[in-house]
């Protein structure tokens, strides 16, 4: 009897728990729950909603002038599927990427193998470009596609078990890869990147590499080295691109970035000393690296990449877009001088 009595305690506190946490905590150990049991993630995979991608390209339907990322029941992505062979085992390649505040599970699926001119007629709408999706579509899509398609591309590049060259198997959530042959597990991977706005207390730095377009200029960054902090990595970075030694540094924020395939960013702005040498640039990596002064950068950010090119065919300084986090430290950094000189 005392067991039952304990039994029923439990379960009572446990609601009364459940009503106490936040919607955020309660969505938060719903996901939790997904990735960890297998049966109740196939369950939800029933009810739940679908972004589709094609070879990493996210579907996207224009209304208007807007861009809208759909989201499918099972039903209408099922219907999708009947078209081509093997249906069901399309739903499986499914990988979770979140839950409404309703706990209505959310899933990205790619069906890259299969022909994306039957699925783009049929939804009326078109796979597109994640380096243009991401700046097209509504505030809150974006971060939702980039982490999307950074899971879709790494099950799709971890296939196999590096150890054994065995077939991985993924979870119904998506969150691990198994190698039945050796045992190991693998969970998704992400480089940490620093991404430093330096200044001399004046002016801040920014650079370009060839690779940009042109008249693009945004801070510095690089990949950090296995088994640095993040103040050893900016102090190296900022060392080797352009010759500077950091004095100090702040932590500004952080972002995921998809590109080149998932990058942790971690944003911080550095300070070097005005009496320290002229910039000695890294050639190999940039194309060019100087100070900019307050009215440069006020311009630049106002400056439209279509409105850069001058009719001499050079190109006037302009910025990465908000979705970046370079635009945050650049607009930090003008609210810091723009405070200090009023
Ligand atoms: N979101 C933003 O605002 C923003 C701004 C600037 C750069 N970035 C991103 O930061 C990334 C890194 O910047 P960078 O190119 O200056 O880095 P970097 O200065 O470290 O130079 C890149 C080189 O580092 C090497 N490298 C070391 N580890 C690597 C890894 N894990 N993956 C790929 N290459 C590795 C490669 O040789 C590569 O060519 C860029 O790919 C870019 O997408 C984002
Ligand atoms: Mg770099």
């Amino acid at each position: 009897m005392a067991a039952v009595y304990q039994a029923l305690h439990r379960r009572a506190s446990s609601l009364v728990q459940c009503r106490l946490h936040s919607t955020y905590v309660r969505k938060m150990r719903y996901l939790n729950q997904l990735k960890e049991n297998d049966s109740l993630c196939r369950q939800a995979q029933t009810s739940g909603t679908f972004y589709l991608f094609h070879n990493l390209s996210p579907f996207l339907q224009k209304v208007g002038k807007k861009y809208l990322v759909p989201q499918l029941s099972a039903a209408e992505t099922r219907q999708i599927l009947e078209k081509f062979p093997e249906a069901e085992q399309w739903m499986e390649k499914s990988v979770l990427i979140g839950c409404s505040d309703e706990h209505r599970p959310r899933f990205a699926l790619d069906l890259g193998a299969l022909d994306k001119s039957v699925i783009e007629s049929e939804l009326q709408g078109s796979f597109t470009d994640l380096r243009k999706a991401l700046f097209v579509v509504d505030g809150e899509d974006s971060p939702l596609l980039a982490s999307a398609q950074s899971l879709l591309r790494w099950h799709d590049s971890h296939q196999y078990c590096s150890k054994t060259g065995q077939p991985t198997e993924k979870n119904p959530a998506g969150s691990k890869r198994v190698c039945h042959a050796s045992g190991v597990t693998y969970y998704p991977q992400m480089s940490p990147v620093v991404i430093t706005l330096v200044s001399d207390g004046s002016r801040c730095l920014l650079a370009r590499q060839p690779s940009f377009p042109p008249g693009m200029f945004t801070a510095l960054s690089g990949f950090c080295d296995l088994g640095e902090n993040v103040e050893e990595a900016v102090r190296r970075e900022v060392a080797e691109e352009v010759g500077l030694e950091v004095e100090s540094l702040h932590y500004s924020a952080s972002q995921h970035w998809p590109f080149p395939s998932s990058s942790l960013m971690i944003a911080c702005h550095a300070l070097v000393g005005a009496q320290q040498p002229e910039i000695s640039m890294d050639t190999l990596e940039l194309e060019e690296a100087r100070w900019f002064g307050l009215e440069e950068i006020v311009e630049g950010l106002k400056r439209e990449p279509s409105s850069s090119k001058q009719d001499d065919g050079s190109f006037l300084p302009w910025f990465p877009p908000k979705q970046a986090i370079a635009h945050q430290l650049i607009r930090e950094w003008l609210q810091q001088q723009t405070a200090q000189t009023a």
